[in-house]
């Protein structure tokens, strides 16, 4: 008799709501009851199968995860809710394990990619939710995994587990493109996923035409004669003449260029001119081989190169990035974003520039200064690309998004509410980011330009989160009416007349973001609708009436028992950073570098002070990021 699997038998079905059939006599041995398999001599249970016995609920914890020696459990077709009890990772044992057609929530249960013995895993048909984890790959011995009709999102990790031969992750909300390693299971093992592509599904739509591609018909249609005769054979003969002459005629400039060029180049050593010198590689586009590619080299002056910057981490090219799958991000003044996942997995996001004003040397020299910025409370731009026809930025993809979507984004989808001590540490990091911009080398300095809660982008690292500023400095790229003037309510006062960004009017647009943080509250933005307020004008109008904390989010003040009077000595301290930031004189704002240093004493209690670096000093090399 397994005395204590029996006890935990008991323990799970008296948690466990269910239909009346299954009963089991607590005076006979559980290895007779329905359901349960015990080992030949009885010592333990090895399987529990108990499909479609009306089971409702939650799993209750400490019950079926003491079942250690279990290789079989299937629950499947029951009325199951909830998320896993975190305690089935001690089923050490388990070989299979069948949850479908239940009502089971939450992520991917990290507890599973800990039971390394599965073979088969099922979860299918349950309200699963979030991204599936690269640590299904931990489960080498997996030879099926059943994810379909679930909520899974975001991209499908390479899972390289050879024993698979079942898989199914169809009717998910997945993206990206098919990764190789699953490429051969059927087209139906992916079907019904919103934005899943590639083989074996249809191929994924690159999301800007190659510059190098043809035109197409629709963008140049061909043209049409009045009568629609057909041609004689004259005249197609006439045509085929002319254009074996202009096609060698091509290949002869082709030719002469190519000399010439070459004759040029002999003394190969850098010359100061070229590429910008702080570009390490330039990856070519198009092939030799193809006088398409050639030709368009001839019109161009220059080949067009995806240039990366020196320490990056990526290795692709721009066919590459043509090839990836993509989702938009977001639309911005100055064009849209998109995360793009390449085919070998890598992720990171695209800004496509439109309406650029400046040469391609002005662009170059821009991406030069840009492409030195390292700090890391600032997202590194990693690569360029300019052609007549698209000007592209690469960076870093940063999963956890915004802190404007962490702050109004909406809570339902398990986002919990964002407590004092991470947006002091986010503001400190931003802060620093933006410091660092002003005073990259302790001489001139990048104005940011467009600083909004949108351009802090976080990740998060357990406990707290860390952020960093992205979409720096782009606004010379631009004629001042199209340049990203720091959006509605960010925007200074002297902006208006001005249209030319400082270091001052980013500590103005700074000043907002703070209160922006305090408050909970949107500041105007065009892209909001009339939704945002004048953030500055709110915050002064309450603050004149009475010195209260009403103007603070109520997220902060409910604070679930840790907000406390030293708490809001801080949060009335990082208010008066903020005011001082948006006064409407730009003389009377401080630098960033006092504003780092005001908000670290702030922070001092909160902070570990060992983690306090020089961020604010006029050096701006931040210290560690909060
Ligand atoms: N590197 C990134 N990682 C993750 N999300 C990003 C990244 N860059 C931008 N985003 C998000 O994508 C969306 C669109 O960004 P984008 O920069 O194109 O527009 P914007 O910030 O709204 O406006 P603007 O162009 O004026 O800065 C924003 O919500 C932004 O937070």
């Amino acid at each position: 008799e397994p005395t204590s699997d029996k006890a935990a038998l008991l323990a799970f079905l008296s948690n466990t709501p269910h239909e009346s059939r299954l009963r089991w006599n607590s005076s006979a041995s559980a290895c007779t009851w329905v359901g349960v398999t015990c080992s030949s001599d009885a010592s333990s249970v090895v399987a529990l199968r108990l499909p479609g016995v009306g089971l409702l609920g939650t799993l209750p914890p400490s019950t079926l995860g003491r079942l250690s020696n279990l290789r079989v459990l299937s629950l499947r077709s029951n009325h199951l809710s909830g998320p896993l009890p975190s305690d089935l990772s001690n089923l050490t044992h388990l070989h299979s394990l069948y949850l479908q057609g239940n009502l089971l929530s939450g992520g991917f249960p990290a507890t599973l990619t800990n039971l390394t013995h599965l073979t088969r895993l099922d979860i299918s048909n349950n309200n699963f939710s979030g991204e599936i984890p690269f640590a299904v790959n931990n489960l080498r011995r997996l030879t099926g995994l059943f994810l379909e009709r679930n909520n899974f999102s975001g991209i499908l990790p390479s899972i390289n587990v050879e024993s698979l031969s079942g898989f199914n992750v169809s009717s998910n909300r997945l993206n990206g493109s098919v990764p190789k390693s699953l490429q051969r299971f059927p087209k139906s093992s992916f079907d019904g996923n919103i934005d899943l592509c590639g083989a074996p599904l249809p191929p994924c739509q690159s999301f800007f035409p190659s510059p190098a591609s043809p035109p197409t018909p629709e963008t140049n249609p061909i043209p049409k004669t009045s009568n629609n005769h057909r041609l004689s054979t004259a005249a197609i003969i006439a045509i085929s003449v002319a254009s074996a002459s202009v096609l060698l005629l091509l290949l002869l400039l082709m030719l002469v260029f190519c000399v010439f060029r070459r004759k040029k180049q002999r003394p190969a050593k850098p010359t100061g001119k070229g590429p910008p010198s702080g570009a390490v590689t330039a990856v070519e586009t198009g092939t030799t081989s193809s006088s398409k590619d050639d030709i368009g080299a001839l019109a161009e002056s220059e080949r067009n190169k995806l240039v990366f910057f020196e320490g990056g981490l990526y290795s692709f090219d721009l066919e590459d990035l043509l090839r990836a799958s993509a989702e938009v991000l977001g639309k911005g003044i100055v064009g849209t974003s998109y995360k793009a996942v390449l085919e070998e997995g890598t992720t990171v996001v695209v800004k496509r520039l439109k309406d650029v004003a400046v040469t391609k040397r002005e662009f170059e020299v821009q991406m030069e200064v840009l492409g030195r910025v390292k700090h890391e409370n600032v997202v590194p731009l990693r690569a360029f690309y300019y052609s007549k026809d698209e000007k592209l930025l690469v960076y870093d993809y940063f999963p956890a998004g915004s802190l404007s979507a962490l702050l109004h984004g909406s809570r339902g989808s398990g986002r919990g509410p964002l407590d004092w001590y991470n947006r002091l540490r986010i503001a400190i990091a931003a802060g620093r980011g933006l410091s660092h911009l002003h005073f990259p080398t302790g001489a001139g300095g990048i104005p940011h330009g467009d600083v909004k809660a949108s351009n802090v982008l976080l990740s998060p690292t357990a406990p707290s989160v860390v952020a960093a500023l992205s979409d720096f400095g782009l606004h010379p790229l631009f004629t001042p009416a199209a340049a990203p003037r720091a959006a509605g309510g960010y925007r200074a006062p002297e902006l208006v007349e001005t249209k030319k960004p400082t270091l001052k009017s980013d500590v103005y647009g700074f000043g907002v973001l703070l209160l922006e943080l305090l408050t909970g509250k949107s500041p105007n933005q065009a892209s909001l609708g009339e939704e945002g307020i004048d953030l500055p004008r709110w915050v002064q109008s309450v603050v004149r009436e009475e010195w209260t904390a009403e103007v603070f989010d109520v997220e902060l003040m409910m604070g679930g028992g840790d907000s406390n009077n030293a708490e809001e000595e801080e949060m009335v301290g990082l208010l008066q950073v903020a005011m001082a930031c948006v006064a409407t004189s730009p003389d009377q704002r401080p630098e960033m570098g006092e504003v780092v240093r005001m908000m670290e004493e702030i922070a001092n209690r909160t902070v570990e002070s060992d983690e306090k670096g020089g961020g604010g000093g006029g050096s701006g090399e931040g210290g560690p990021t909060p």
